[in-house]
């Protein structure tokens, strides 16, 4: 389901955006929302604890660890219906992701900080596919050097975003707190860990 791609060239990198990737949306976020063991960790940040803004879960083939958080994280086993959405992409776009870090956001209120997804065990120049169900929030980045202009885009419900490499080396990305929003999002972005 390829069809409508936008291509967003950075400088440094690039976007493809498919608004109409998974066909049933609301079918996938009801089933994510019920069968995903969600976790709320704790973070550290200038020695207060704090717990995210955001419930997570890891997920992939077996006996992979991923930090996140400040804290090392086992796979959990793929809930069929991310491993369904992760052998879609092997073979619509090539890349063999071998797991997912799923974040449920609950309300506008849940967020995520700006970041590059570029732990070294993702190797120099990964591709993340990002897969958005439920609420449409808005997604940024900016670059790591100036000029310092973001870049913005809304994720719809049922889109893939494929952060094509070397994006992660010059850009980061985040996901503000949009207060109006009362409806949850969960996103699901796909990684190679080698
Ligand atoms: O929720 C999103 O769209 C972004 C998630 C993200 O950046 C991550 O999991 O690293
Ligand atoms: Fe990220």
């Amino acid at each position: 389901m390829l069809w409508d791609t936008q291509h967003i060239p950075l400088v440094g990198g690039g976007l493809d955006y498919y608004p109409r990737y998974i066909a049933n949306p609301a079918k996938l976020y009801q089933r994510l929302h019920d069968e995903v063991s969600w976790q709320q960790p704790k973070v550290t940040v200038f020695g207060r604890q704090h717990v995210t803004p955001r419930l997570l879960s890891f997920v992939g083939d077996s006996g992979l660890s991923y930090q996140y958080s400040g804290v090392s994280h086992c796979s959990e086993p793929w809930p069929e219906c991310v491993k369904v959405v992760r052998d879609q992409l092997l073979l619509d776009t090539g890349f063999d992701f071998n797991c997912a870090l799923l974040n449920y956001y609950r309300d506008g209120h849940d967020c995520m900080g700006y970041h590059s997804d570029n732990e070294p065990e993702l190797g120099p120049a990964p591709c993340i596919a990002s897969i958005s169900v439920g609420a449409e929030r808005d997604f940024c980045m900016k670059p790591n050097r100036p000029p310092r202009n973001t870049v913005k885009l809304r994720l719809e419900s049922g889109s893939l975003l494929l952060m094509l490499p070397p994006t992660q080396q010059h850009w980061q990305h985040a996901l503000p707190k949009r207060k109006g929003i009362s409806q949850g999002r969960i996103n699901l972005t796909f990684r190679t860990l080698i």
